[in-house]
């Protein structure tokens, strides 16, 4: 049987603090080519959660999994690479350099993964960005002029470059319209669906959950602990 993308098992995180926010998830799986769609109020932990996932934190107890290597055994160097190789993210405020070109920020993940730069093909971003609906031109503009519909797909372009079997996404509809939101969902969508890569999206949109294999809410798969100071 194929391993699934992503397992947390018995993991539980609180950030520092006096004033600290916790959470822990018993169990949680995305299966591969699958799309999960992570419901939960602002302020939830939805965030905190992916941190999580991509090895930006680390658990305090239990196991992350992802593509059946425990990101909790690993140094931060290894957890970098890990994602790097193994994760497409987009994050809410899609982290696009500024000053660099398009073309830059879509191919700067294959920089620190040498495997995912391999499965990359040569002219890999130009295609994304005509499948993303982006002119080809735009592969030389620099990330800071474009609009904020054109950033969210270049960020989309970003995590899809060299196929990494799970793609994380944090809110990246919120600053959209309802037509553009469409849209790129669908883009999303289709792309996914060519190189069989997960998803796992966090929202609060409910209104988005028909598109997806499963919708669950973080207050089923995890418990909250809040401390006021
Ligand atoms: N770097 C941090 N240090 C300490 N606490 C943090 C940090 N990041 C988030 N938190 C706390 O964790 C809690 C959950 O925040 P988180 O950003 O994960 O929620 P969210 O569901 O993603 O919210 P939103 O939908 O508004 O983005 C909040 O109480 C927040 O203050």
């Amino acid at each position: 049987m194929t391993e699934p993308a992503l397992i947390l098992d018995n993991v539980r995180f609180r950030w520092p603090g006096q004033a600290s926010f916790g959470l822990s998830v018993s169990e949680f799986a995305v299966q591969p080519g699958e799309s999960v769609l992570l419901l939960g109020e602002s302020g939830s932990g939805k965030s905190t959660l992916l941190s999580l996932i991509c090895g930006i934190v680390t658990a305090d107890a239990g196991q992350v999994t992802i593509g059946g290597t425990d990101v909790s055994s690993l140094n931060a160097g290894a957890r970098d690479r890990l994602r790097a190789e193994g994760i497409g993210v987009i994050f809410q405020q899609f982290n696009l350099l500024p000053y660099a070109s398009v073309s830059d920020n879509i191919l700067l993940p294959l920089c620190f993964a040498p495997e995912r730069r391999k499965r990359a093909a040569v002219n890999e971003a130009a295609v994304l960005c005509t499948a993303l609906g982006l002119p080809k031109d735009i592969l030389t503009a620099s990330a800071g002029r474009l609009s904020v519909g054109q950033q969210q797909r270049v960020a989309v372009a970003r995590a899809l470059i060299g196929q990494p079997p799970l793609i994380v996404a944090d809110e990246p509809t919120s600053a959209l319209d309802a037509a553009t939101q469409d849209t790129f969902l669908r883009l999303l969508f289709d792309r996914i669906a060519a190189t069989r890569s997960s998803l796992l999206m966090v929202s609060h949109d409910e209104r988005l959950g028909e598109r997806f294999d499963r919708v669950v809410r973080l207050t089923d798969i995890a418990q909250i602990e809040r401390h006021a100071a």
